[in-house]
């Protein structure tokens, strides 16, 4: 049994209701963040998001590991985030926060919290691993602080923390969490969450997008939308609406590209496929590398092939 020490369980908790828990549902593009010799190159930030917006997606996430946050300074973030909001500024917008620090992550997303957000990405502190107990103590610290709607970033390959099912479960009474990406690698503890109700359900795995929101999650974060957007937005849109014959055939043609989209290091093959189309230069920051020549030939015959 876990036991929170957050501020909700002590009865003094933020008052947010479920009618003013924010609708989560639909495909959330990672953005990468472009980059120009050593800058953010906020141009092609702008040209990306504006041409992402109309294809029917609920929003952005800024600054998630797609976004290279772990590259980017304070003062990178928040300016990446003022770009992609005046590309779209009704384009509602997620941003990724980490750390393992909690007085700097509390700092940190006080200093975020005039911003406006749909929500704040959070996965457990990395390299530390604590206990069930010290992760309830995260988040709910974290979730207190925000005045954004926290969506826990369930990625234990990246962090080394599992967040346990009774975990996850003892988060959803918290009234500022709000919903899940699922990267949890466990089908047994997506269903649970998706059976409890109280968390929405937000597939982090591009590849199981279609088996996620098939049995119920709300819909997706997929650095892949950045290419076939609209295909990604539609497979959401038909599985939540029973239409699964149509969903298979709209999602059938996306496994290559996914394929191919974590066949290295996200975000190389989204930044190397983005700029085969011109709209950014192919820039990573180290310790991530750029493409490899084998994988633009192969991203150069894929895009040809798509419509
Ligand atoms: O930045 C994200 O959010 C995503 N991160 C995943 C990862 O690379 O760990 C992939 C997912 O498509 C989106």
């Amino acid at each position: 049994m876990v036991h929170s020490i957050g501020r909700f369980l002590r009865g003094n908790s933020v008052s947010i209701n479920s009618s003013t828990t924010p609708d989560l549902s639909g495909l959330w593009v990672p953005l990468v963040t472009p980059f120009a010799g050593d800058a953010v190159d906020h141009a092609a930030l702008q040209a990306l998001v504006r041409r992402l917006a109309p294809a029917g997606i609920a929003g952005t996430v800024v600054c998630g590991s797609t976004g290279e946050a772990a590259a980017l300074d304070d003062s990178e973030q928040l300016a990446a985030l003022a770009t992609v909001a005046e590309a779209a500024p009704d384009l509602p917008r997620i941003m990724g926060i980490s750390g393992y620090h909690l007085g700097q992550t509390l700092d940190w997303v006080r200093r975020l919290g005039p911003e406006k957000l749909a929500g704040l990405l959070v996965p457990p502190p990395h390299y530390i691993r604590p206990s069930q107990q010290g992760l309830i103590h995260w988040f709910s610290a974290i979730a207190d602080a925000s005045t954004a709607p926290v969506l826990v970033y369930d990625i234990p390959y990246r962090t080394g923390a599992t967040l346990e099912r009774d975990t996850l479960l003892a988060l959803a009474a918290h009234p500022n969490i709000v919903a899940i990406k699922d990267c949890g690698g466990d089908a047994d503890k997506t269903r649970a969450i998706i059976a409890d109700g109280r968390l929405q359900l937000l597939a982090g795995e591009d590849s199981q997008i279609f088996s996620t929101v098939a049995e119920g999650g709300v819909g997706a974060i997929a650095a892949s939308g950045h290419l076939q957007t609209g295909r990604f937005v539609q497979v959401i849109r038909l599985l939540r609406e029973g239409r699964l014959a149509e969903a298979r055939g709209q999602w059938q043609p996306l496994l290559p590209l996914i394929e191919l989209m974590f066949a290295e290091p996200n975000p190389a093959p989204v930044k190397a496929a983005l700029a085969i189309e011109g709209l950014m230069s192919d820039v990573l920051r180290p310790p991530m590398t750029d493409a490899s020549e084998s994988m633009r030939i192969r991203l150069h015959a894929m895009l040809s092939g798509l419509e």
